[in-house]
């Protein structure tokens, strides 16, 4: 199979030390050589090597950048193709001269996540290890990237194939007892449908297990910091970051938009969200403000309910608790430091006393134990530590649900004594269903989409 030579920008665009432009194809290497001028000829060096030189304008000779060159042939790469990486000074223009050449030789800009695709393509990672790579560059604490890491290597990719393994053994014996029918007792591959389909639904279901945490791990924990004005929600935000990104003033309706920030508390990721206080307004930019506090509000999986522990309950925090019921929620009683006026009894009556975290963040004050009370709502205080196989992929997610069902079919199939070839459906569609999270029976159309959500270079 011939495919195109493709090239695109590999490193983030902008002022950098160095940008990497990668080239992979058939020829990658005969097409770059005529814009490399070097001791030794591209097409001559051998693979895996480093050359020093410059890129030229062909037509002229000029000498465009001055570069260090890579080339790793394949199948031995990255994509499984010839791949050339040019190394050039960081910076767009530097960039764009080398991509202006390369774009004029017969090669063609990548798409996003093609240089991934083709690694999936020529078979050095299969469909989940591809996936991971996308969540290797999003991850947003140490612990989502070793998880996607272990992907990437093909962790969850053994699981699912010593799945399927199980399946297709079974599914062999279930062709036997067709083809040979004298050879075996119908209510004896009944049994061995069952107790396979059990030890597969078993292994689904641990995966399955891990999803949970995965997601967390994955997305982070979005954590809408919520209250009246005033009351210190950007103030804790910034406490928590560690960093002033909010603007703090003791003027009430500071905040007007909604302020994001990435925080790992005990290696669990936050997606922190400061809110506009919720309040009655006129003004036009607080009251959407106020709209997208409450969207924020809605959307959270943790709410952090903050209150000014210097003054009584407002009626609107009332409201607020109402609306917090049934959801994962810490309620911050505020500026500690001042004289007490919150009646704390009242904020029994809606909240657990584990959930009542006292703070001054003025003082900072009560801050491990916010961190403790959120670690503890989340993993009992601690990530599963050890295996670091998960699933956290809504795709992997709803197939292996789809997998589970189909092998429940199977089984109740098998105790009813359906006959076998109708149970043969269910199992060989469960076994297509997990083939599908590896990318073994995928469609045109899902590679696309999958890869499509790639950074370009990538
Ligand atoms: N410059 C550069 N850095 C990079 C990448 C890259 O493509 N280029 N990667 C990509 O995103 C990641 C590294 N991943 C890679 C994985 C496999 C191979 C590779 O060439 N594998 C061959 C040869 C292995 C060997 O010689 O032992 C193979 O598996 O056959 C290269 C990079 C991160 N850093
Ligand atoms: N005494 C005391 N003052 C605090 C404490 N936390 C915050 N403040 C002060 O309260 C005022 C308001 O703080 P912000 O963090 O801006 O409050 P906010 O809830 O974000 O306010 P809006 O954005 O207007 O909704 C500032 O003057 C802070 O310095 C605290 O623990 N004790
Ligand atoms: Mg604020």
């Amino acid at each position: 199979m011939l495919s195109d030579t493709i090239a695109a920008v590999s490193t983030a665009l902008g002022e950098g030390g160095i940008a990497i432009i990668r080239v992979s194809g058939p020829k990658a290497i005969s097409e770059v050589a005529p814009l490399f001028r070097s001791t030794t000829p591209l097409t001559e060096v051998a693979s895996h090597t480093v050359h020093y030189g410059h890129i030229i304008n062909p037509v002229d000779g000029e000498r465009m950048e001055e570069v260090l060159v890579t080339v790793m042939k394949g199948p031995r790469s990255f994509t499984t193709e010839d791949v050339v990486e040019i190394s050039a000074h960081g910076g767009v223009i530097s960039v764009r001269r080398v991509m202006d050449l390369l774009l004029q030789q017969d090669i063609r800009l990548a798409e996003p996540g093609e240089f991934t695709k083709r690694a999936f393509l020529g078979g050095r990672i299969d469909l989940s290890q591809a996936e991971a790579v996308i969540d290797l560059i999003r991850s947003k604490s140490d612990r989502a990237f070793s998880v996607a890491l272990k992907q990437v290597s093909g962790s969850l990719s053994e699981r699912i194939k010593s799945l399927r393994h199980t399946l297709i053994e079974t599914l062999a014996h279930i062709e036997v007892n067709i083809d040979y029918p004298e050879h075996d007792v119908e209510e004896f591959t009944a049994e061995f449908i069952k107790a396979k389909s059990s030890e597969v639904m078993e292994g689904i279901n641990k995966l399955l297990k891990t999803a949970n945490e995965g997601k967390i791990l994955r997305e982070g924990i979005t954590t809408a910091i919520v209250g009246r004005p005033n009351v210190g929600k950007s103030s804790l935000l910034n406490a928590l970051a560690r960093d002033n990104k909010a603007i703090v003033t003791d003027i009430p309706g500071t905040t007007r938009d909604v302020i994001e920030e990435y925080v790992t508390i005990n290696n669990i990721p936050l997606k922190l969200l400061d809110t506009a206080g919720i309040r009655e307004t006129m003004d036009v930019v607080e009251k959407i403000g106020v709209e997208r506090s409450k969207a924020a509000f809605s959307d959270a999986d943790l709410i952090l309910l903050v209150l000014n522990a210097n003054e009584e309950l407002h009626e609107d925090e009332l409201a607020l608790m109402e609306q917090i019921h049934g959801r994962q929620a810490l309620v911050i009683m505020n500026k500690m430091d001042l004289p007490p006026r919150l009646d704390k009894a009242k904020l029994l009556t809606f909240f657990d006393e584990s959930s009542i975290v006292p703070m001054s963040v003025l003082e900072e004050e009560g801050l491990d134990k916010l961190e403790e009370a959120i670690s503890e709502l989340f993993f009992g205080g601690k990530l599963e530590s050890g295996d670091l196989t998960y699933v956290s992929n809504v795709r992997h997610i709803a197939l292996l649900k789809k997998a589970y069902k189909s092998l429940q079919d199977a089984y109740e199939a098998a105790d009813m004594l359906v006959p076998i070839d109708m149970i043969q459906i269910d199992v060989r569609l469960a076994w297509e269903q997990l083939g599908e999270i590896i990318g073994d029976t995928a469609a045109d159309s899902l590679l696309d989409q999958i890869f499509s959500q790639f950074c370009l270079g990538k």
